[in-house]
């Protein structure tokens, strides 16, 4: 007889999802991570390592570990990260330690980072990751924006924005690209794609014995 109290959830054994958020710089992939963050309490922001000061705001150990170039470079000698790249002049890294034995428990964690980075994690682990591309509705959308969060100066938004067309070339590395027009329709897309992942996911691991008990 099959167990009718049996939830798909309590067999579920799968890895971690490795959600990466990419887009260039200013076309909202943080405030939509921030978005993720708040409305979902299964997954995790992976904090990454820079060399870039921080902005009017970031605290240290919660938007990035703020590190000297000294000890970015110790960590990459020590094998410390998943990934890691030179972005705009600063290097960018993920650090493994807090990362690796939640995923293999099953924890989702959430990277903001760039196409460098996405390239690596999925070398290592095609699997796991899911690689979403943000896009702005259009370039002088993109530099409006930059120049209205105003925690750049117009040296650094220069810069990046002339690095912006290069960024956008790498849109096709990724399973999911999104226009980032209306902020709450880009949320709710970012949402769907989270959610039909993790059912996939889940089909190969919880649902299948959920679904054999069903028919025992
Ligand atoms: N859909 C939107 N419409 C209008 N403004 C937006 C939208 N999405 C984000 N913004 C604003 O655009 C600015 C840039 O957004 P955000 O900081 O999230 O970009 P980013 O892609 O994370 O940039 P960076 O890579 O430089 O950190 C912010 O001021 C944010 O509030
Ligand atoms: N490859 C990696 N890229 C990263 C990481 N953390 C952030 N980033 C990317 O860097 C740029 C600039 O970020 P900003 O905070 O200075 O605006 C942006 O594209 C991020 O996604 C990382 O660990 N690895």
């Amino acid at each position: 007889m099959g167990d009718s109290t049996h939830n798909p959830s309590d067999t579920l054994q799968r890895r971690g999802l490795m959600f990466i958020l990419s887009s260039p710089s200013g076309a909202g992939k943080t405030t939509l991570s921030k978005m993720l963050l708040a409305k979902d309490a299964e997954i995790k922001l992976s904090v990454s390592a820079t060399t870039r000061p921080p902005r009017p705001g970031e605290i240290d150990g919660v938007h990035y570990h703020f590190v000297t170039p000294e000890r970015f470079q110790a960590m990459i000698d020590e094998d410390d990260f998943y990934e890691w790249a030179e972005v705009f002049g600063h290097r960018y890294g993920t650090p493994k330690g807090m990362i690796r034995a939640a995923l293999k428990e099953g924890q989702d964690f959430l990277f903001d980072i760039d196409w460098q980075g996405t390239q690596q994690l999925y070398q290592k682990d095609q699997q796991d990751v899911v690689r979403v591309f943000i896009l702005p509705p259009s370039i002088d959308e993109l530099h409006r924006r930059l120049k209205n969060r105003a925690t750049d100066s117009p040296d650094v938004i220069a810069a990046r924005m002339e690095r912006a067309r290069a960024e956008i070339s790498h849109w096709d590395g990724y399973d999911y690209v999104i226009i980032n027009d209306d902020v709450n329709l880009c949320f709710a897309k970012v949402c769907a794609i989270l959610e039909a992942e993790r059912m996939k996911r889940a089909r190969q691991t919880g649902l299948i014995p959920f679904v054999r008990g069903l028919m025992q």
